[in-house]
């Protein structure tokens, strides 16, 4: 297991939730995850512990319109994105301490509302493509339609509502999430890709949009100076000529051969290229660190080299090596 390192896990939709999205069976798709998560704890890693909110935030937002009054007005997408990175943070606080307890670590683990910082000119905010909620029927979608947003069909699943989905620029409570894992608290952070702020001369400001939860993540890393940031998703390793005949599994990857790959379109924008963008840019602005995408299943044996692994160079230098080691 990988050891004494600064550790940044982005957790995917399957990490929190299955096909059924009643609180009982997210916190216990959190509880499995959570488990799976304190190993890295025990191997005395400092970890930060991100995820997605994209069908929560939908259809905490469908909750929204369907009970809008004048008494009761619709909250905006802004504090939808704080609601779920708060309920998921909390859920995931209460299976981690049992866990801790139950494993006799004396950690505690807190969840932190974080703001993310973006661009007002970020051309997001005209083209929005970031799924969120159930998926829909023909019949369902024309129906929503009326609420006046924007539908995709997506990867042949159903309908879902797109929203803007702007770039995080910075997190602003990094230096906070740093000074808590210095104190060796479990720290969650960057929820649901963190609350999309803008920054003005009054201060910052909610904007209505649903940031990527691998981008958001990967600005952290970056900012907190993570050793290594995993994306936990639902496959085990990241394939070029995915669902081909000819598919073939990524193990050790360079960001040169990633970039290759991302011109000659092998990933698909919906869901493997952000995750795949993510990695290169946090490897290239990092002077040591590795980003692995890997499924949780996998988490065990990253150890054995197991996953995605994403290195700047195709000779590992010292530093990325000293990482690696303990995984070959
Ligand atoms: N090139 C690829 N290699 C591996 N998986 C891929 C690839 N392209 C698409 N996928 C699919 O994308 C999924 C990850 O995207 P998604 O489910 O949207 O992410 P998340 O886990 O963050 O919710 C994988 O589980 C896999 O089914
Ligand atoms: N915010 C976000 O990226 O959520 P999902 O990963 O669930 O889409």
């Amino acid at each position: 297991m990988i050891e004494n390192k600064k550790i940044i896990v982005a957790l995917g939709g399957n990490a929190i939730l299955s096909d059924d999205p009643t609180a009982e069976a997210q916190i216990a798709a959190i509880r499995q995850t959570c488990d799976r998560l304190v190993d890295l704890v025990e191997h005395n890693n400092q970890l930060i512990i991100s995820h997605g909110n994209g069908p929560q935030v939908g259809n905490l937002l469908l909750q929204q319109q369907l009970a809008n009054s004048e008494k009761n007005p619709a909250l905006p997408l802004d504090a939808c994105v704080a609601m779920t990175e708060g309920s998921i943070g909390y859920w995931m606080q209460n299976e981690m301490s049992s866990i801790l307890k139950k494993r006799h670590i004396d950690k505690s683990v807190v969840s932190l509302i974080t703001r993310v910082e973006v661009d007002k000119d970020d051309v997001a905010f005209e083209y929005p493509t970031k799924p969120i909620g159930p998926f829909l029927t023909e019949v369902e979608v024309a129906e929503a339609r009326e609420d006046g947003g924007k539908y995709i069909e997506d990867s042949g699943r159903g309908y879902r509502k797109v929203v803007p989905s702007p770039k995080p620029v910075g997190i602003v409570e990094c230096d906070t999430v740093k000074q808590l894992i210095e104190h060796g608290v479990i720290t969650i952070s960057c929820g649901g890709g963190g609350i999309p702020v803008l920054k003005t001369e009054e201060g910052y400001k909610g904007v209505e949009a649903v940031i990527d939860k691998d981008f958001a993540s990967e600005k952290l890393a970056e900012q907190v100076k993570a050793d290594v940031f995993i994306i936990l998703t639902g496959v085990d390793h990241v394939y070029i000529n995915f669902n081909k005949p000819n598919q073939k599994k990524l193990e050790q990857v360079t960001t040169e051969d990633l970039k290759q790959y991302i011109e000659q379109g092998q990933f698909e924008p919906g869901s493997m290229l952000p995750k795949i963008e993510a990695a290169v840019q946090f490897v290239e602005a990092s002077d040591h660190g590795i980003a692995i995408i890997t499924s949780l299943g996998n988490l065990d044996n990253i150890h054995q080299g197991a996953g995605t692994v994403v290195v700047k160079h195709k000779q590992v230098t010292s530093k990325e090596a000293s990482i690696t080691a303990e995984m070959y």
